[in-house]
């Protein structure tokens, strides 16, 4: 027996990366195949693995797959934070390695117009993007994944002068960009909850969202008013994770909570959100980020830590709708 997650990882292998996202409701898995270029032999091997894995997870009946040859719509989800400097993009990189690592083909945007980080986070800072049939080509950072930054298109400190309209421009060049294969698109959106937000979540419609706070009160009541800005245009809310919670020793390990503990967990139940989990405040973490090395490209408590989020995104992926 599997459950639906280690599925969806073996399904990358067994089909190439032709496959989309299983969903199971009542019963019945369905999926769509990329069956483009595939020889008919090879198509119906595909097809009967398929069939024969998805039956092996628990309480699927029946295994739908639809046959195509276009494009898989990409579907993104916004990290987003009520005020600057909690970890979001921090969490938005570790979170697109450990997706990465369960079997996902992700993407990574880094939308923060005003503090642009995710190619020093990424290990891609001397990489520029190319541009094909006038899309943008991602650039390539940690562990394969593609990603551009809103820092390959604006020089930092010059975009503060744009107006609005210039800058959902760029965020659409990067959105719009040659994504190829890939179908999830983490997108690291800037602080804060101003018009920018608010026609990045109206023009691109993500999939979901993920708030990042810190356990300090105030973090928690800006991240409440990031929760009613998706909440206004209908962006589901796939849940809030704790960024700082607890300081780290890098000597013993041992944590301590300045802040207090489980304030972040009490917010996301009041706003009826689930809570992802936290991650501590660690050297480490701010380290090994700084020298462009993702610690959930790792191992150990921080890397489990990552991956523990990536799979409640994933579950929320794979989720009945
Ligand atoms: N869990 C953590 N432990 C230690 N340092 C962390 C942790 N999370 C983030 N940091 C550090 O805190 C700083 C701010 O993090 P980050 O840039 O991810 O925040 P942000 O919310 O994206 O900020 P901004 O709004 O400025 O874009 C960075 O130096 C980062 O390395």
């Amino acid at each position: 027996m599997t459950d639906i997650a280690d599925f969806t990882a073996r399904l990358t292998a067994l089909t190439d990366g032709r496959a989309s996202t299983p969903r199971v409701r009542d019963g019945v898995m369905t999926l769509a195949l990329d069956v483009g270029g595939l020889g008919p032999d090879q198509r119906d091997a595909i097809l009967a693995a398929i069939r024969e894995g998805g039956l092996t997870v628990p309480g699927v009946t029946d295994v739908r797959i639809a046959q195509t040859s276009e494009r898989r719509p990409l579907r993104i989800i916004a990290v987003a934070s009520g005020k600057g400097g909690v970890g979001k993009s921090t969490l938005s990189a570790n979170l697109a390695v450990a997706l990465h690592r369960l079997g996902h083909k992700v993407g990574l945007v880094d939308a923060d117009i005003y503090g642009p980080s995710q190619a020093r986070l990424m290990g891609s800072e001397d990489q520029k993007p190319q541009a094909r049939e006038k899309k943008l080509i991602p650039v390539t950072g940690t562990l394969g994944i593609p990603m551009l930054s809103m820092a390959h298109l604006v020089e930092p400190g010059k975009a503060l002068a744009w107006r609005g309209p210039m800058v959902g421009n760029a965020l659409s060049q990067l959105i719009d960009a040659d994504w190829g294969e890939t179908e999830l698109l983490i997108v690291d959106m800037p602080p804060g909850t101003g018009d920018i937000q608010l026609t990045m979540v109206q023009k691109h419609k993500p999939a979901g969202a993920v708030i990042v706070s810190t356990p300090q009160d105030l973090a928690l009541i800006d991240a409440t008013r990031a929760v009613s800005l998706f909440g206004q245009v209908g962006v589901p809310m796939i849940g809030l994770v704790e960024n700082m919670a607890g300081y780290a020793c890098p000597h013993c390990g041992e944590i301590s909570d300045p802040f207090g503990q489980g304030g972040a967990e009490t917010a996301a139940g009041e706003m009826a959100m689930p809570f992802l989990g936290r991650v501590p405040l660690a050297i480490d973490i701010r380290r090994q980020s700084d020298a462009g090395d993702p610690p959930a490209a790792g191992e150990g408590i921080h890397a489990d830590a990552f991956r523990a989020i990536a799979q409640k995104v994933a579950d929320w992926l794979a989720r009945p709708v």
